[in-house]
């Protein structure tokens, strides 16, 4: 094969441009690292190791081979979860606190989730060609084929948003928006609850209403009560497709419902202006790419499989639904979003 021009007249004895170079050669095999870590917490490794063990005494406990579990928990220590000393590993404090379910900050949830989105992601050369996205038939015979234990359906999407919430994004979300004053925070398409909570908890004169289907309110119930807000916090069922939304609360927090044009953003936005009270906040949390649609990362690749507005691309829907003054707040290049608000008028 004939070399490029580029290659033939490259001088390979300069290091210009290597470090990125090498970054972009290394993201081609991070999908390993992935893999190691859902594969760990598939086989229930973690939770298994709240008592330490050898390779063989876990392979044993977890009926896997001895020899491939040793190299996975290796990587594990890796990745500072696993500590070793001789031949036998333990948690870190770090596992303890995200890998164990009785942990508030655990992430299985949102383990299964990637475990699950695994499987569509690899059809993505497929659908460049014109192919279809996954089915739902497809997701369920490649379960069944992994021996994948987690559980299916909408309780562990519902847990995969808390393991996000309680892993910064409650946090970020109450560092930038000022709920002072404000009385009634109706969190739409609200999931698990967990903004309602870290709001409530942050300002103690909100009430709150987690406005969702049946499902995921239940996932939510249990959240509400672990924090003990009962009485400060109601569940609504409803369906944006069908109802209007809960009306009269003085903010309205729209968190990851709104993806991208195939979303129906303008319905939902258009509910949420009814809704809210004349001089009331509206709070979108989203995916954004900036304005010339080129990053950050995370929002670049959520746009692949579902959707994301452009920062004023958002602005420009929710100014078009009547709101005014919408402003991007904040940003979390980390995790690809940004929070925008913008005020019913008086
Ligand atoms: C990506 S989750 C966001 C959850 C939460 N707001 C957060 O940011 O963590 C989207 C939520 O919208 C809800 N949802 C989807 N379709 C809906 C509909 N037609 N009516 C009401 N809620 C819906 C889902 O049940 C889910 O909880």
């Amino acid at each position: 094969m004939k070399p490029s021009n580029s290659i033939e007249t490259m001088n390979l004895s300069t290091t210009d441009g290597i470090d990125t170079a090498k970054l972009i050669a290394e993201l081609g095999w991070q999908f390993r690292v992935s893999r190691s870590l859902l594969a760990a917490h598939q086989a229930g490794f973690f939770e298994a190791l709240r008592s330490p063990k050898t390779a063989v005494q876990l392979s044993l406990a977890q009926s896997t081979d001895a020899e491939v579990t040793e190299k996975v928990l290796i990587a594990m220590c890796a990745l500072g979860l696993l500590d070793r000393r001789d031949d036998t590993y333990s948690l870190t404090d770090l596992a303890r606190d995200i890998m164990l379910p009785e942990s508030v900050r655990y992430i299985g949830g949102a383990l299964d989730f990637s475990e699950y989105m695994w499987w569509e992601w690899s059809v993505l050369p497929d659908m460049l060609r014109g192919g279809k996205k996954y089915t739902e038939r497809h997701r369920l015979m490649k379960q069944l084929q992994s021996g994948a234990s987690y559980v299916s359906g909408p309780e562990y999407f519902t847990l995969a948003m808390h393991g996000k919430a309680v892993n910064g994004g409650a946090q970020f979300m109450v560092e930038h928006v000022d709920l002072c004053g404000r009385h009634l925070l109706v969190d739409i398409g609200g999931g698990p609850g967990t903004y309602s909570v870290a709001f409530c908890q942050r300002f103690p004169q909100l009430k709150a209403v987690v406005w969702d289907q049946p499902q995921p309110l239940e996932v939510a119930r249990q959240v509400v009560k672990h924090y003990e807000l009962n009485d400060r916090i109601r569940l609504q069922p409803g369906d944006w497709e069908n109802d209007e939304f809960t009306h009269g609360g003085d903010v309205i927090l729209l968190s990851n419902v709104i993806h991208g044009p195939r979303s129906n953003a303008p319905t939902i936005l258009a509910k949420a202006f009814r809704a809210l009270r004349p001089g009331g906040l509206l709070i979108v949390q989203e995916f954004l790419l900036n304005s010339q649609k080129t990053g950050p990362i995370p929002a670049a690749v959520f746009n692949i499989m579902v959707g994301a507005f452009s920062e004023s691309e958002l602005i420009d829907l929710i100014s078009s639904a009547g709101f005014t003054g919408a402003r991007l707040l904040a940003t979390d290049p980390i995790v690809g979003s940004g929070i925008v608000t913008a005020s019913k008028p008086l």
